[in-house]
């Protein structure tokens, strides 16, 4: 039923300069939930937002918000709230009226909108800026504003286009979690563009990988890592070791598609190996250090690449080095071409 949807979108297409950017795009996203959606730089994710924000209109398809059909609708009667990477906020309207500005466009008698503006400001967190200029605030800080701007008016779907990207790790971290607990707090429904991958895990119930303008995949994080639709999936989540099935071992050998193992599986051949598991020999190519621990590309004998991932602590291989692996065979599935 569309009306238990917070946005349904079905069989999208957009083109744009005679090239379609969005083909047979199909959404479901439940009441109070999170739908990140997840590409590379041109696969099309700030497309579907416009288009779902009705700056951008379909060529073909139709849009439901809330179990409404919006397609074609003008933005302001969508029922939506837009958060832009660059929170465009009024430099010379404070905090607490640039919060109030969507309540005031719409007529909200002005003891409401002062009593939503300080609600919302202490739901950010900002109770105490209310009469600050944003120009007087740090960037974390206008974020919040221009998330409480957009929750104000409480819209059945909230869109943000890469909200956290401008913002320094050290305060992107803290705020995409303080943004989760309050989307919980108010059960919100929102849809997120991000190529952050960690961003799409953290914040989001859904996570749609996009490539070339398509959804290649549409599920909860866990099954993303768990169950990758495909090598290229899998290949821009960045956590999995992929082995031709040709040269792989007795019974796992097939005549196409590769095996993939996420990268945490590899590891060193320390003589447990269980029958099923497969023993691997390589050469260690080179040692990447990173904060978490330390990245060995490894060449196997028939040329292929491996990565094995150390702890910051291990005795670290020179390159050069022979090195026994073993997969254990439960990490392992098979994907097709
Ligand atoms: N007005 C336009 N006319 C023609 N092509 C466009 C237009 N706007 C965007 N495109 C193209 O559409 C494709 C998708 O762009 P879009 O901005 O949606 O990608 P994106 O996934 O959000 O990328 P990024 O992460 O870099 O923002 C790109 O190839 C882009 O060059």
């Amino acid at each position: 039923m569309a009306n238990s949807h917070a946005l349904n979108v079905h069989q999208a297409r957009l083109d744009l300069g005679g090239r379609p950017i969005l083909q047979g795009i199909d959404v479901e996203l439940g009441p109070g939930q999170v739908l990140a959606l997840l590409g590379a730089s041109g696969c099309g994710k700030t497309t579907l937002l416009r288009a779902i924000a009705g700056l951008q209109p379909l060529d073909s398809g139709r849009i439901d918000v809330a179990g409404r059909d919006v397609t074609r609708l003008p933005t302001a009667q969508r029922g939506i709230g837009v958060v832009f990477q660059h929170y465009a906020l009024f430099p010379n309207l404070s905090v607490g009226e640039n919060i109030a500005f969507g309540l005031q466009a719409r007529g909200d008698a002005a003891p409401a909108q002062q009593a939503r503006v300080r609600e919302l400001l202490d739901l950010v967190g900002l109770g105490e800026l209310a009469a600050r200029r944003p120009g007087e605030l740090s960037g974390g800080q206008r974020q919040r504003v221009a998330l409480a701007r957009a929750l104000a008016p409480e819209p059945a779907l909230l869109l943000l286009d890469e909200p956290f990207s401008a913002l320094d790790e050290s305060f992107r971290v803290p705020l995409r979690r303080a943004f989760r607990r309050l989307q919980r707090g108010l059960d919100q429904s929102c849809v997120l563009v991000t190529h952050d991958r960690d961003e799409a895990f953290e914040l989001a119930d859904q996570v749609a990988v996009m490539f070339d303008g398509r959804i290649a995949q549409c599920c909860p994080p866990a099954e993303l890592w768990q169950r990758p639709a495909s090598w290229r999936v899998a290949e821009f989540l960045g956590a999995f070791n992929r082995l031709e099935a040709r040269s792989a071992p007795g019974a796992w050998r097939r005549d196409r598609g590769g095996w993939i193992a996420p990268l945490a599986a590899l590891q060193v051949d320390d003589g447990q190996a269980a029958r099923e598991d497969w023993q691997l020999s390589a050469t260690v190519a080179s040692l990447h250090p990173g904060r978490l621990g330390v990245a060995v590309e490894l060449t196997l004998t028939d040329g292929q690449a491996l990565t094995l991932n150390l702890p910051p602590d291990a005795r670290l291989p020179e390159p050069g080095c022979p090195m026994a692996l073993r997969l254990p065979a439960t990490a392992l599935q098979w994907l097709p071409d």
